[in-house]
């Protein structure tokens, strides 16, 4: 770990692909130990930017840093795989090409989601595929995992599974790990950290639980403007009625307002679709 407690920053952190930003001026810092979930549309930058932070992409502009010493694993979305190898010569291969290797942790990795040690990796699932790029990951004892859309091909039970079992390694290990998903209720109570991308640029950044208490929910009587001050992230009219999502600073108490526009807290679903929402210029 860093001696700031930093595993992973980017600074002024800029990609340009086929003459357009598709990464422009993000600026970041995810503590070390953390759960930090990477969220935004299709096409957001998300993959950019986790390549960037593994290293096989080379940014344009700034830069990013890791934590000195950390051993990252990166698993990228397509989960690249030799097609004629057996899933046991690919962890042979995992051993060979990692400086750190726990054979025992990989194999039981494959053992609990049921994945033959014996088949071609070319005969597998995209579930058992993805597996086996995970377990690979688990192999190399990582203090800093990547992971780019892990749970997309997976079943709701080993969606389930997968995360508790990355849980229980952060707790074991103090590993940090930074994924990227479009499940985002998935990752209630899993992530601690968000980073919220959106057309190249980094939206929201933050601890979860403070996000969450500086995000409020008022509905009342239809009205232009909201009813306590902050940044209004979401507003819907729809006849009689007004419906604010409200960004407040963390540690202001919530003004009083009339009874008819009692606030209500937001589910990180929800908070992470209205900034999508807010991005794109749409409410
Ligand atoms: N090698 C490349 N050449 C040209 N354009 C690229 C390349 N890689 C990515 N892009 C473009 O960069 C943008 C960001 O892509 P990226 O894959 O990082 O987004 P994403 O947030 O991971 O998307 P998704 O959720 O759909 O997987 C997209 O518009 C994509 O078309």
């Amino acid at each position: 770990m860093s001696p700031d407690g930093v595993a992973l920053a980017a600074r002024g952190l800029g990609k340009v692909h086929r003459g357009r930003w598709v990464l422009r001026d993000c600026a970041f810092l995810v503590p070390a130990g953390r759960v930090a979930a990477l969220v935004g549309g299709n096409g957001a930058g998300k993959s950019t930017l986790l390549g960037a932070l593994a290293g096989v992409l080379a940014p344009d502009t700034g830069e990013v840093r890791v934590a000195d010493g950390a051993r990252v694993a990166f698993v990228a979305q397509d989960k690249p795989l030799y097609p004629h190898f057996s899933v046991r010569e690919m962890l042979r291969l995992g051993r060979a090409l990692n400086r750190v290797w726990d054979q025992g942790r990989a194999e039981r990795w494959l053992e609990r989601f049921g994945v033959p040690l014996g088949r071609a990796c070319g005969k597998l699932s995209g579930g058992e595929r993805a597996q086996v790029a995970l377990a690979l990951a688990a192999g190399s004892c990582p203090s800093v995992l990547l992971l780019d859309e892990p749970l997309s091909e997976l079943d709701p039970l080993a969606r389930r599974e997968v995360t508790r079992e990355l849980l229980t390694e952060v707790a074991d290990t103090g590993m940090t790990v930074l994924v990227s998903t479009h499940a985002v209720a998935e990752l209630d109570g899993v992530a601690d950290y968000l980073l919220l991308l959106e057309r190249g640029r980094l939206r929201v950044e933050g601890d979860i639980d403070d996000l969450l208490a500086a995000h409020l929910r008022y509905a009342g009587p239809r009205s232009a403007t909201a009813p306590v001050p902050g940044e209004v992230v979401e507003a819907r009219h729809a006849g009689g009625r007004s419906e604010f999502l409200l960004r407040v600073p963390l540690g202001t108490v919530a003004p009083e307002t009339e009874p008819c526009w009692a606030p209500r807290p937001v589910t990180l679903e929800d908070l992470v679709l209205a900034h999508l929402t807010n991005a794109r210029g749409g409410n």
